[in-house]
């Protein structure tokens, strides 16, 4: 488990991270979403103690990454596929990395297997593509089988074999138990592999709950209908807390019923449907009316900075 408590990081006047609040739980994964700049990164560092909070505690387990005896055996971590030192092979990168914790090649071959990576052991890690290098990274992160696994954007780079196979294998270490938390700004693929989401924009938490609950929570889900009697099914829903929007195809979109709820209408006044169906909003719009007014960086404000340049 992770459990951060009124977290703050200031670097000079900027608040990268704003008093946050926020557990993560074993056996699902969780996801962190947000905009570029929103603090994810920032908040990963400081969970695993490469950035010291400007207030507030960041606990794994129940003690801070820096208190814990054997950090690789409780906490894997991957931050940046590109940190690993270029000259070396993958092999010898892994090795060194498990020499600190007293891990054997065994391991190390079993990690590389896991990821794919056995093929490609004795080149240079310089030579790798992104995708190579993730998945050396999360090979890293398993060296020492540990309970709470943390990666940022893991899925940068790879192509859809890899997305699909971060995705089964993220799954199944929950299923295992393990605690796993991973930030991405794709939405799709956090509707695809995560349990719970963790929103945060501008530094601030936005959302936090099951995927499903978020969703619902930031988006409406509409009735969507058709009938040659548009105008005398219009007057039949109408009323307070009900939402009728008509579409360019004619169909009739209402927000604040049930699709029984329409279809009973209709009949009692004799109107016939066509098509009665319902549609939930997507992540993608849910995560747009979160994070509305949080990316750092727009379309809009960078032409207004261009401008003023
Ligand atoms: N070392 C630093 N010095 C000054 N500002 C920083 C530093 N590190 C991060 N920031 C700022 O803190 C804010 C949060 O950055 P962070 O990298 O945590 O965001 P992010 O959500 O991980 O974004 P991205 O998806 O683009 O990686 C940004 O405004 C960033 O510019």
């Amino acid at each position: 488990m992770i459990r951060v408590q009124s977290l703050t990081k200031c670097y000079r006047r900027k608040i990268a991270v704003d008093d946050i609040d926020f557990t993560v739980e074993s056996g699902k994964v969780t996801g962190f979403l947000g905009p570029n700049g929103a603090g994810k990164t920032t908040t990963m560092r400081m969970i695993v103690g490469l950035d010291e909070p400007s207030s507030g505690t960041a606990e794994v387990r129940g003690r801070k990454y820096r208190d814990l005896q054997s950090p690789l055996r409780e906490v894997g971590v991957l931050l940046d596929a590109r940190a690993a030192l270029k000259s070396r092979s993958a092999y010898k990168h892994l090795l060194a990395i498990a020499a600190t914790h007293r891990i054997g090649p065994a391991r190390v071959r079993e990690v590389m297997g896991m990821t794919g990576i056995e093929d490609v052991a004795n080149k240079r890690v310089g030579g790798f593509s992104l995708g190579m290098g993730q998945r050396l990274g999360i090979a890293a992160a398993l060296l020492g089988d540990p309970g709470v696994i943390i990666l940022d954007e893991p899925i940068n780079g790879l192509d859809p074999d890899g997305v699909l196979w971060v995705r089964s294998f993220l799954r199944q270490l929950a299923a295992e138990g393990r605690t796993v938390l991973l930030s991405s700004h794709l939405m799709s693929e956090m509707a695809q592999t995560a349990d719970q989401l963790i929103v945060i924009g501008r530094g601030r938490i936005l959302a936090d709950g099951p995927l499903q609950d978020v969703m619902s929570s930031a988006t409406t889900t509409v009735v969507r209908v058709r009938t040659h009697r548009a105008e005398h099914l219009v007057a039949a829903l109408a009323r307070d807390g009900v939402t009728l929007t008509s579409q360019p195809d004619g169909a009739i979109d209402v927000s604040g019923m049930t699709s029984e709820e329409v279809a009973d209408a209709a009949a009692s006044e004799g109107i016939v449907l066509y098509e009665v169906s319902t549609h939930a909003g997507s992540l993608e719009q849910a995560y747009l009316a979160l994070t509305e007014g949080s990316a750092e960086y727009t379309a809009a404000s960078i032409a207004s900075k261009e401008e003023n340049a």
